[in-house]
């Protein structure tokens, strides 16, 4: 992939400037299909806020209207981004990364939808929709995602049912099991948990993408697709770090989306812990509803105890045990508003300091998904063959793996060739969510 301009040896943020991009049709296309779903989904919901907060319910609910039609007229008119008005926590945080990069763009102009870094304008609506409801207090804490979310957790029901049958096989004859049988086991729930990754509603600008047939079906139908994967790395982490006397190491999760894929990081979580890998498992989500389908407090909380819930032996039986790891401390739930932030995580040490040390606490990170990857490697025009290292710019709070199918023309740490033969096989590889990479990375084997 040519970079259109490297400095110091960094090329530049992948941009909608290049007409015709993937990035160009997300702001163009995709971006405000969202915005215009997120509006009907607001209009709908208009009876439901006059029952509960009458007359100011019907007021917060125009008010919120108007100003994501603006917002999204702004996108399609390419204007310059604005400053937020709202008293977040973060917003301090926000504007000053707007004078950041408007220092970078020097006399190009505005910040703008078009001509700016394509991570960052994206997540810049996002804090935007959630601007718009903040600024409307009875709708304050209205998720305008969260039909997408339960519609796509519901109609994987099936896939779920299978998944938690297959742990209650695995837990019943876990103290049997050989190391080779327990690294099988491991390595299907990791393939699981990355599969688990296809199903986000953000991709599909919210149309319905859920798991319906059995994940472990076609897991080896699926692994000519994995364009690079480092699994026995995870797992020797995971091995080496196991301390004598001390039950197991702590894993954290950087969870992505909602529905099947968190059933599908749950059930990872919950192996590492029975199968005594783990000691300790710390889940991350985010702060506000973000890229249509990601987890957060409520959604995590929410999932559990519709587990739990279900008219289904294994399935309601793991949702008992989740939620007596949580009840435990075994598993945490920790948000950061870094997660909700445009940065790439090669910024996290200078710019969310405590979340870097936290991490650094960590034996192992497992980061999921798409956006995940963009931030780890910056969204920028990296040659396919760079080395996942040096995409990283010294990210390396601990030893990290990302979990990922490829939705973003963005992709390192191939072999000479590989991607201009994907190219030419399949022109959508990077974009169509068909491939995937288990990329991992040691702080350790850079000494
Ligand atoms: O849920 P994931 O895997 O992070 O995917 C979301 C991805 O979809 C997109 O919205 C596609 O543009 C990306 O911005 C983002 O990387
Ligand atoms: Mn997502």
């Amino acid at each position: 992939m040519a970079a259109d301009l490297t400095v110091n040896g960094v090329p530049s943020p992948l941009s909608a400037k290049v007409v015709g991009s993937f990035a160009y049709l997300t702001i163009r296309d995709r971006l405000p299909t969202i915005l215009t779903k997120v509006i009907d989904t607001i209009h709908r919901t208009k009876n439901t806020f006059f029952e509960e907060y009458g007359e100011e319910g019907i007021q917060a609910e125009k008010q919120t209207i108007s100003l994501l039609s603006k917002l999204r007229n702004e996108v399609q008119t390419d204007k310059p981004l604005l400053a937020l008005t709202d008293d977040l926590q973060d917003t301090e945080t926000w504007n000053q990364y707007m004078q950041r990069h408007q220092g970078l763009q020097g006399d190009q102009g505005s910040v703008s939808w078009f001509k700016s870094a394509w991570l960052y304008v994206e997540c810049y609506m996002y804090r935007r929709i959630q601007e718009a409801v903040w600024l409307n207090p009875p709708i304050r804490d209205f998720d305008v995602f969260n039909e997408g979310k339960t519609q796509s957790f519901f109609e994987s029901q099936q896939a779920v049912m299978a998944l938690c049958t297959h742990l209650e096989e695995i837990n019943k004859s876990m103290e049997q099991l050989s190391r080779s049988q327990l690294l099988d086991n491991f390595n299907t729930l990791l393939l699981v948990s990355l599969w688990g990754n296809k199903c986000d509603l953000s991709i599909s600008a919210g149309q319905e993408n859920s798991q319906k047939t059995s994940p472990l079906d076609s897991l080896s139908s699926l692994q000519p697709f994995i364009l690079v994967d480092d699994s026995n790395m995870v797992w020797s982490t995971l091995i080496s770090a196991q301390r004598p006397g001390q039950s197991g190491v702590r894993v954290d999760i950087v969870l992505d989306n909602a529905g099947f894929e968190l059933v599908s990081d749950l059930v990872l979580a919950d192996f590492l812990v029975s199968s005594g890998l783990a000691r300790e498992i710390h889940f991350h989500g985010k702060s506000f509803p973000w890229f249509v389908s990601d987890v957060t407090v409520k959604d995590f909380h929410w999932t559990i105890q519709q587990t739990m819930a279900a008219n289904h032996k294994w399935m309601s039986k793991s949702g008992f045990q989740w939620k007596s790891y949580m009840k435990e401390g075994v598993w945490s739930y920790h948000d950061h508003p870094f997660w909700t932030q445009p940065h790439e995580f090669c910024d996290m040490a200078a710019d969310a300091s405590d979340l870097y040390t936290r991490l650094q606490g960590a034996d192992l990170v497992l980061f999921k998904g798409d956006l995940n990857y963009r931030k780890l490697t910056g969204d920028r025009y990296w040659d396919y063959t760079v080395s996942f290292d040096t995409a990283l710019r010294g990210f390396g709070p601990a030893p990290l793996c990302s979990l990922r199918t490829l939705k973003a023309n963005i992709q390192v740490g191939l072999q000479p060739g590989q991607g201009e033969k994907l190219t030419s096989q399949d022109p959508d590889w990077m974009t169509n969510g068909k491939y995937a990479v288990i990329q991992f990375h040691s702080p350790k084997s850079e000494q």
